[in-house]
């Protein structure tokens, strides 16, 4: 395949580490970036080191008003020698589009429909090339669902739900799948430790707040940061989420595997170590062609990171869909989708 350029919406916990690893992929060039206040664009690639290191402590993060991390006089990306402040940091990169193959949406979910409008303004400006998220919500999908045949016209490849769970762990479970003819239950247990790396994640385990039953985005995204730290006291750091709305169900069920509501989802987050609080797994249970009835179990190494787990499968996912798109195959696509099919 020939070289990939890609730009990164949104260079907070996730973004800033989909540029790093991207430095590990194959053929994947990042000519642009951009946060809520400041864009960087080389078409020659960007210097990642640089402006990891120029944003490093400096993210201009989703995390609420003080988990903003922003010192100096420029804030997150615009502290970039490469990057200027910018209001209009998503047109300025759409106005480059026409010379980037792939974007890699790493922006927050505080409103289900942010994802499918950031999609629809790139359709307005005639882009054609690939789009993916790293979304979570069930209910997204079906809004990017309903854009399918816009996308087709305008030639946009859109993967979404590539992140880890969904994405990686939706992935695992349509390769488990593939022993069985009948897929009666996928169970999707995740463990993350965010210790060290809380500072830099704030907006991720807001958002997972709003997994809890007792809160829904709205209440995520008002919250102060102190209502936050309190809600992660009660639980003394460690918060196990059960019943999750997480996209695998959906992802899983339009790639023919199973039924939505076959699949659960749920896991512990732990703040106050880096060790993961428990193994990640995705067993799949069903049963074979000759009537064998069993369980196919994959595991997460212990040592693997979340950001690892985020952004290798995220950009894998990339590169597979510009291949779909080079082919001319546009529309919708989840994880499950690139891979063997049920
Ligand atoms: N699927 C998965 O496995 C998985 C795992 C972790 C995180 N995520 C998702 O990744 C997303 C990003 O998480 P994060 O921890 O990096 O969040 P974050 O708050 O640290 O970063 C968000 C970034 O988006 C930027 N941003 C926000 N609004 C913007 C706008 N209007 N224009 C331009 N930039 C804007 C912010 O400045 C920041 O750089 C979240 O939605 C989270 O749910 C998915």
């Amino acid at each position: 395949m020939n070289d990939v350029t890609f730009a990164v919406l949104g260079t907070g916990g996730i973004g800033r580490r989909t540029l790093e690893v991207s430095k590990h992929k194959d053929g994947l060039t990042p000519v642009a970036a951009c946060d809520r206040h400041g864009v960087a664009v080389d078409h020659d690639g960007l210097d990642v080191d640089e402006l990891l290191s120029a944003t490093e402590g400096n993210i201009a993060s989703d995390g609420g008003a003080s988990a903003v991390k922003e010192t100096g006089e420029m804030k997150g990306v615009a502290a970039s020698t490469q990057a200027v402040s910018t209001d209009t940091p998503i047109d300025d990169i759409i106005a480059e589009s026409d010379d980037i193959d792939a974007v890699l949406i790493a922006l927050p979910n505080f409103e289900h429909d942010f994802i499918p409008r950031v999609a629809d303004r790139f359709v307005d400006a005639g882009y054609s090339g690939v789009l993916v998220d790293v979304l979570k919500r069930s209910r997204v999908i079906g809004m990017l669902d309903e854009r399918t045949e816009t996308f087709e016209e305008s030639g946009i490849t859109f993967v979404c739900g590539a992140g880890a769970t969904p994405g990686f762990l939706t992935g695992a479970a349509a390769l488990a799948a593939q022993s069985f003819v009948e897929v009666d239950e996928v169970e999707i247990w995740w463990g993350v430790g965010l210790k060290s790396g809380y500072e830099d994640n704030r907006g991720t385990v807001r958002e997972d707040i709003a997994h809890l039953p007792e809160y829904d985005i709205n209440d995520a995204r008002e919250m102060s940061d102190e209502e936050i730290a309190e809600v992660i006291d009660e639980h003394d750091g460690v918060i196990e989420f059960n019943d999750m709305e997480h996209a695998d169900d959906v992802l899983l069920e339009r790639a023919g595997i199973c039924d939505a509501e076959d699949v659960t989802v749920g896991g512990i987050l732990d703040v106050t170590s880096d060790e993961k609080p428990t193994t990640t797994t995705v067993r799949v249970t069903g049963t074979t062609f000759d009537g064998e009835r069993g369980t196919n179990t994959f595991q997460l190494d212990d040592n693997t990171s979340m950001e690892a787990n985020v952004n290798g499968p995220a950009l894998g996912y990339l590169k597979s869909a510009v291949r779909r798109n080079r082919a001319g195959e546009y529309g919708v696509f989840g994880p499950a989708e690139l891979l063997p099919q049920f």
